[in-house]
């Protein structure tokens, strides 16, 4: 019996077919030449994406004028985004506001959680988070009078005491694609009497969740990453029913309201998680990204997870093969505590980063020295893995990272 080399084509392929999603990558239009590593910051354009996008800006604002609030489901458009969205996150999507930013929505989030502990002072926050959470939650905290508490990083449970309202953490960290147990957080936050506020923006659509049967009170996230909403795609907010009553929070606008069409002068908040609602809906960004969510059809999470993980495992195993002790790889090894990224070290991330551009792998670099990759496995393959690592083994043994013109950091990404 022959065993089969690692970097053999054919390995990849055997392991393509193992985790089989059904050809969804013909769902995504993808530059050709291009091995998009890049979907854990911007998520690659859905195929139902501009065609939907150009109906609803010719046909129902073009024509229908005001008349598609109604004709075309704009009023309701959230709600199906909603229904979406929401196997995905194990939630009911009754529970789900969409509309605003990721930033705009956790300092709403966190908001109206913090008034449901009153009597508590602290907002408890991992300083590995993405930082515009520890932004956001500094006006939280300026805005409500209370303390913002930094944990020591990666171990937020391990601060908790009796003071912390609100424990704020990232399901995913961005700069080492860890992921975070959330039912063992929950129930730690829960022990110590506070609320666990959970940022899913690196997680959603890409690890399956059970957020209500894992007792998180809280969640955000963004739709541009794994859900492929498209830049600025607006992020959702996700509260637990048992949270609902009462809940206040800082922008109650009339999108909120129990009946926005009454014109009352007397606020009256909706029932359920569409209080958290404020202003008017971004309807052309939602139509954007209820076409995106479409490429989510028939995909069981469990499946894409499946895939997720064996993409990332023999990224990781051709690194080790392939790149030796050049880079170190942070993310951790044990795909339970991995998210859907692989984050590699190198004195010289951003030139290493830069020279895999230019020769079509895309990915990024996080400062000082993180060179990272996102996989989505809705339109990944395996062989794009072997030749993402073939371009990475060849930047590192050229040394082309060293070259003058990736000296400069310049670049968004
Ligand atoms: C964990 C996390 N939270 C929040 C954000 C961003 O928030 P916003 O959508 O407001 O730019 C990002 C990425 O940009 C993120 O990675
Ligand atoms: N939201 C982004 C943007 O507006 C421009 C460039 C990148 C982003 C990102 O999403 C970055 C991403 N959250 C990260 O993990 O670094």
């Amino acid at each position: 019996m022959t065993t089969r080399k690692l970097t053999d084509p054919s390995y990849a392929d055997a392991l393509d077919h193992a985790t089989d999603l059904g050809a969804t990558h013909e769902r995504f239009l993808l530059p050709p030449g291009r091995i998009y590593l890049d979907g854990n910051s911007l998520g690659a354009l859905p195929a139902g994406v501009p065609e939907r996008v150009a109906r609803a800006i010719r046909h129902e604002w073009g024509d229908g004028l005001i008349g598609s609030w109604l004709d075309a489901g704009w009023a309701g458009l959230a709600d199906g985004v909603a229904a979406k969205l929401a196997p995905l996150l194990g939630v009911d999507p009754a529970d789900i506001q969409l509309g605003d930013s990721t930033s705009v929505t956790l300092f709403k989030t966190l908001y109206a959680a913090c008034r449901r502990r009153p009597d508590r002072r602290t907002i408890l926050v991992d300083p590995t988070t993405f930082p515009t959470d520890g932004y956001v939650a500094r006006g939280v905290a300026d805005a409500l009078g209370l303390e913002l508490r930094w944990s020591e990083p990666g171990d937020p449970a391990a601060a908790l005491d009796e003071h912390v309202a609100v424990l704020l953490v990232n399901h995913v960290d961005f700069r080492t694609g860890a992921l975070l147990d959330l039912r063992e957080t929950a129930r730690a936050a829960h022990a110590a009497g506070a609320l666990l506020l959970a940022d899913i923006c690196h997680s959603a659509g890409s690890v399956p969740m059970t957020l209500l049967d894992d007792d998180v009170d809280l969640a955000v996230g963004c739709t541009y990453k794994y859900l492929n909403g498209g830049p600025g795609a607006p992020a959702f907010g996700w509260v637990t029913p048992r949270l609902h009553a009462g809940l206040t929070h800082p922008i109650p606008g009339w999108w909120g309201h129990a009946e926005p069409f009454a014109m009352s002068l007397e606020y009256q908040p909706a029932a359920g998680a569409a209080r958290m609602a404020s202003g008017t809906p971004p309807v052309i960004a939602l139509t954007a990204l209820d076409a995106a969510l479409d490429a989510f059809a028939g995909v069981e999470p469990a499946a894409l997870r499946a895939r997720s993980l064996s993409l990332t495992d023999y990224f990781i195993a051709l690194v080790d093969d392939q790149c030796g002790t050049s880079v170190e790889v942070v993310t951790p090894r044990d795909g339970h505590r991995r998210g859907s990224q692989v984050s590699l070290r190198h004195p010289a991330a951003y030139g290493v980063v830069q020279a895999l551009i230019a020769r079509g792998v895309v990915g990024d670099f996080r400062a000082p020295d993180i060179a990272r990759f996102g996989f989505a496995a809705l339109y990944l393959s395996h062989r794009d893995v072997l030749a993402a690592v073939e371009e990475l083994a060849a930047v590192l043994r050229t040394d082309e990272f060293a070259h003058p013109r990736f000296a400069v950091l310049q670049a968004i990404t």
